[in-house]
């Protein structure tokens, strides 16, 4: 007997698709059930509006959420840096796999790195956290940079480099290397240049709460240490109030000596979209063990950078 194949619910986008492709194989893998991919289309696909201006947080992923309540499929896989930090009540992200690569990076003309890049240069990317770091560490090193906004899939942005309408785009190295085009990289950007969003890299498998047996069996596909960073990382941009359009970088990582985990490291950004302020500050903890714990991680850092008046820089749109 075969049993009834599970429905997951995605975009259609190359990105959307090629995710939810691989998360398919590994929930096949440990239900033991097919999985069948249901093409949803959401707000943020059509609409040719600015994301900032469509109120950003959310829009990729509200679509398919209404998807799951409906009951048309029955379970959804989001990246994590796109999913609002309030979670609705009949929905739980059963599972966060092992991160990708959190790094953003560059797909400029002829190769250059960011350091090579001419006086002038124009960089496309629709993302004023992206925006401000970018300008910041233009301005520290006396460059000559312009940030230019932009958006659409992978292809359009790579479009405006190849035309030679921009010097450079910035990309999420995870998005990238999951549509298997990481060759077309050209520069990897340290997180020390531009920390990413909060979750990036990661992805969150949602089902209703109610649907006990594969919440059960989705949770085999969770990795305990980058729930862990996703949630201190989210945790501080939700105590910030602010959304995924908002300037605000964020990144946790484990401190190991040798091979023994001693801590976690959580930095922080939030800056004007110009480069001209930037708070940035870290922290390092024990390694969260409940979801308490990492939530507290976030908070910390969050009421620090509000003291040195991140608020201030939050309400920026570029
Ligand atoms: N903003 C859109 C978006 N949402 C998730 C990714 C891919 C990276 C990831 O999974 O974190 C991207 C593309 C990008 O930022 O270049």
């Amino acid at each position: 007997m075969t049993e009834k194949a599970l429905r997951l619910g995605t975009r259609r986008s190359k990105l959307a698709m090629a995710q939810s492709g691989q998360v398919a194989e590994a929930v096949s893998q440990v239900t033991g059930r097919p999985v069948e991919l249901v093409e949803i289309t959401t707000y943020g696909d059509v609409s040719r509006e600015h994301l900032a201006q469509i109120g950003g947080t959310g829009v990729f992923v509200a679509a398919l959420r209404e998807a799951l309540a409906r009951g048309e499929v029955d379970f959804a896989v989001h990246s994590l840096k796109d999913l609002p930090t309030a979670q609705p009540d009949e929905l739980v992200v059963a599972a966060i796999p092992v991160r990708e690569d959190p790094r953003d990076v560059m797909v400029t003309r002829d190769a250059l790195k960011l350091t090579d890049l001419p006086r002038g240069a124009r960089i496309g990317t629709g993302s004023p956290r992206r925006m401000a770091q970018l300008n910041a560490y233009a301005r520290s090193r006396g460059m000559d940079i312009e940030t230019v906004p932009i958006r659409g899939n992978v292809d359009t942005r790579i479009g405006y480099v190849l035309k030679g309408e921009l010097d450079a785009v910035v990309l999420a190295a995870a998005g990238m290397n999951r549509i298997g085009r990481s060759d077309e990289v050209t520069d990897v950007l340290s997180v020390d240049t531009v920390l990413p969003a909060p979750g990036q890299g990661a992805l969150a498998i949602e089902c209703t709460a109610d649907d006990a047996e594969l919440v059960a069996a989705l949770a085999e596909l969770d990795d305990p240490f980058t729930r862990a960073a996703v949630t201190a990382e989210r945790s501080l941009l939700a105590a910030l109030e602010a959304g995924c359009s908002a300037p605000v970088g964020a990144l946790a990582d484990l401190l190991a000596d040798g091979q023994i985990v001693k801590e976690m490291r959580l930095r922080g950004v939030v800056g004007s979209t110009d480069g001209s302020t930037l708070v940035q500050l870290s922290t390092t903890g024990p390694v969260p063990e409940t979801h308490e714990a990492a939530m507290t991680l976030g908070r910390e850092l969050a009421a620090e950078m509000l003291a040195q008046g991140a608020a201030g820089l939050m309400g920026e749109r570029a």
